[in-house]
């Protein structure tokens, strides 16, 4: 073996195990002591699946002020992540063939852990020749398209996937390599940022007719995009789906009705829907404008304690996004209008989340399956999200027990603000591993790994 974790806990058994990890792969899971070139002593801590984080914006390139490759998958792999998917709003997008292609690069010559990427949305040539490399999904942002526009773009993908997704059971001869290629490809999924662009223009409309506008309170621009702005788009989007027959992945989903609807419609409807919420969605909500004003800032906003969506819907939401979406300082205080929205939140899911599970909120399988195996089955991501012989060596240690307060000067992500800071925490990842090699120990990362762009 290359590797050998020992003194392993295992979710849901009694023994201690070891871990063995050879040629980047989980070799052996074994009662019995295993012999290795390197051990490493897990201590009786819980040993899980590397997490994995279906939203990231690493803003490479382009934005790099903000975060680039390197230091987002360093922050990455200090908050116990193994793998991330990068969102396409950099600058340029990646919403072409030759941007997706010049992301991979950047990620393959920065990250220290693997990744993949959500894809832009252009024409459908670009869309098509895309496809061929596999992206996580193509995303769409609700709120930059009327619903005449959104139409189309689900037209477009519907079209393009009658044409390259090979249905299983009409799979062509396969004489050459380009054949075997095309025939692999899954059908084109779509994630979305859900709030309807219309709505929000005529709740602007409205707050500015009346000169309801509290410019000087942070809170104010939640009034322009109300739960109702995301859950009319997530009816439409739903609606999409059903028309064109496409999955849809609904991201940082924030109140309850947003929920019932996504589950009466993967329930009921049978539509192929998911969706995942934020660590900051679940834990925080609009009275956290009062401490922490504009660096709050996000969208969707927060909710109101009343309808925002807490741990205990987590089971039912499934899914953990962080959407880690760092800015300036500078950026974050021009205001309640003008600031960046978006908190950054790799180096802050875990602790707060660990701890609402030490506190009885929250059951570990459900948090832990929402950050591995969920992610990776939903993103066809192979060999990732669990701990089984054949997997990547992705693996996370976490401490139950370990108490602290969340510090961001011990940060690695670029950005310095966030409503996590200060937090008193019980539970925290100790050891992340990728691919075999140990990339952060209590708090410190290495950064001489290499991630891949993974299919
Ligand atoms: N969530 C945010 O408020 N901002 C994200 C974009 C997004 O995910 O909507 C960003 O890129 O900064
Ligand atoms: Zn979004
Ligand atoms: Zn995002």
């Amino acid at each position: 073996m290359d590797l050998v974790i020992k003194n392993c806990k295992l979710i849901g058994k009694e023994n201690s195990y070891y871990i063995g990890v050879k040629d980047d792969k989980i070799a052996q899971i074994s009662k019995n002591p295993l012999k290795a070139d390197k051990i490493k002593d897990a201590e009786y801590n819980l040993v899980i699946p590397g997490l994995i984080d279906p939203h990231v914006h690493f803003r490479d390139p382009g934005l790099t002020k903000k975060e680039d490759f390197k230091t987002g998958s360093m922050a990455a792999a200090n908050g116990g992540f193994t793998t991330i998917i990068d969102m396409p709003n950099t600058i340029p997008p990646t919403d072409t063939l030759k941007n997706f292609k010049e992301k991979i690069k950047i990620g393959e010559k920065k990250s220290i852990i693997d990744f993949s990427l959500h894809s832009g949305i252009n024409n459908n040539t670009e869309i098509e020749e895309i496809s061929n490399l596999k992206p996580a999904s193509f995303k769409i942002f609700m709120d930059l398209h009327k619903d005449n526009e959104l139409d189309e773009l689900f037209k477009n993908i519907s079209d393009i996937n009658k044409k390259i997704a090979i249905p299983l059971n009409q799979k062509p001869k396969l004489q050459e390599k380009k054949d075997i290629e095309l025939s692999k490809i899954d059908p084109i999924k779509i994630t979305l940022h859900c709030e309807n662009k219309e709505i929000i223009a005529s709740q602007t409309k409205e707050i500015n007719a009346n000169n309801l506008n509290h410019t000087d309170s942070p809170i104010s621009y939640t009034f322009h995009r109300p739960p109702q702005a995301e859950i009319e788009s997530i009816k439409y989007a739903i609606k999409l789906s059903k028309k064109y027959n496409i999955a849809i992945h609904i991201c940082h989903l924030t109140v309850k009705k947003a929920l019932d609807l996504v589950n009466n419609a993967k329930n009921k409807e049978n539509v192929d829907i998911s969706c995942e919420a934020t660590p900051h969605h679940l834990l925080l909500n609009s009275d956290a404008f009062n401490s922490y004003g504009t660096l709050v800032k996000t969208n969707p906003p927060l909710r109101p304690s009343v309808e925002n969506i807490t741990v205990t819907n987590l089971k039912n939401i499934g899914m953990i996004g962080t959407d880690h979406a760092p800015h300036t300082l500078k950026e974050k205080n021009q205001g309640p209008m003008e600031s960046s929205p978006g908190i950054p939140n790799l180096e802050t899911t875990v602790p707060p989340l660990l701890t609402e599970v030490n506190k009885g909120n929250l059951d570990l399988n459900v948090l832990i399956n929402s950050m591995t195996i969920n992610v990776s089955k939903r993103f066809n991501l192979k060999n990732k999200g669990s701990l089984k012989v054949g997997y990547d060596g992705d693996i996370t240690i976490i401490d139950m027990k370990k108490e602290g307060k969340i510090n961001i000067e011990n940060f690695y992500t670029k950005s310095q603000y966030s409503p996590f800071d200060g937090f008193k925490y019980k539970g925290i990842a100790i050891t992340t591993i990728s691919n075999g090699k140990i990339i952060m120990e209590d708090g410190e990362v290495y950064n001489d790994n290499k991630g891949k762009y993974i299919v």
